[in-house]
């Protein structure tokens, strides 16, 4: 990751392109038709999980990869959480590495510190995903190059809302000097304008535009309220009627 591919995310979208679990969009096939689909839309740059998307989705866009690998050790940290997995997604060849920021113990017992050595001993960046300000302001110190608002709503020690965290963005923006990414819950181009507003370097949008179980839900979620109180048409009564003089197809 070099200073001009950072200019060149400012201002922009970052798009999250990831399924996990059981999502049948888990496929590295499938991400890297999203990815190209969302930098054909206008996405300066991509937030990719796993070894495996990163490396196929590289090889297809030229766009800045963040690149991230969440696993399960039996700990609350689990976006990079290791050493070892922060040097894996730098040597797989994303641009900037995000890893937990926060001050959680680490499973590896490290601290964070380390990965963001690491990071950049592989030659790219390290993003720390926070949830407060404080945590901004340890992990710049520690050497992180890009902060972002990841972990917002996902921790005790911050607001629990289903609202974007902009105030959390604002109060980065105004102690920091690394550039600081806003991320989580940005449902809505309005909102993703306003993070803009409260200088926001850029804005990553996963949700909103790669789910579309959860695009889905939102519809049916909202049919299904109506559909309670509307009656159905054709009515029962009208079901039957035969058609006077309609045309015949
Ligand atoms: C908290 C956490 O693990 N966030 C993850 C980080 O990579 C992703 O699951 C989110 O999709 C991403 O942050 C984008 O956010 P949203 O999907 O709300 O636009």
């Amino acid at each position: 990751m070099t200073d001009g591919q950072l200019q060149q995310i400012r201002g922009g979208l970052i798009v999250s392109c990831q399924a996990r679990g059981d999502d049948p969009l888990r496929n590295p096939a499938i991400i890297a038709a999203l990815s190209m689909s969302a930098v054909q839309g206008g996405a300066v740059g991509l937030r990719l999980e796993g070894l495996d998307d990163i490396r196929v989705v590289r090889s297809k866009v030229d766009v800045p990869v963040v690149g991230l690998w969440k696993v399960d050790l039996d700990s609350d940290v689990y976006i990079t959480p290791t050493v070892w997995h922060a040097r894996q997604v730098a040597e797989t060849g994303a641009s900037i590495v995000a890893v937990d920021g926060t001050a959680r113990p680490r499973p590896d017992g490290e601290p964070l510190v380390r990965s963001i050595e690491a990071i950049h001993a592989a030659g790219a960046l390290a993003m720390a995903d926070v949830s407060t300000l404080e945590e901004g302001e340890a992990a710049e110190a520690l050497g992180a190059d890009v902060v972002s608002t990841t972990l917002s709503g996902y921790t005790p020690d911050s607001p629990q809302r289903d609202e974007p965290d902009l105030a959390l963005v604002a109060a980065l923006t105004e102690h920091l000097s690394v550039p600081v990414i806003a991320e989580g819950r940005y449902r809505t181009p309005a909102q993703a304008a306003q993070a803009i507003e409260a200088r926001a370097w850029a804005v990553v949008v996963g949700t909103a535009i790669t789910a579309p179980g959860w695009i889905t839900r939102q519809f049916t979620r909202e049919l299904d309220g109506v559909a309670k109180a509307a009656a159905p048409n054709p009515r029962p009564q009208q079901a039957g009627r035969k058609c006077a003089a309609g045309p015949s197809r």
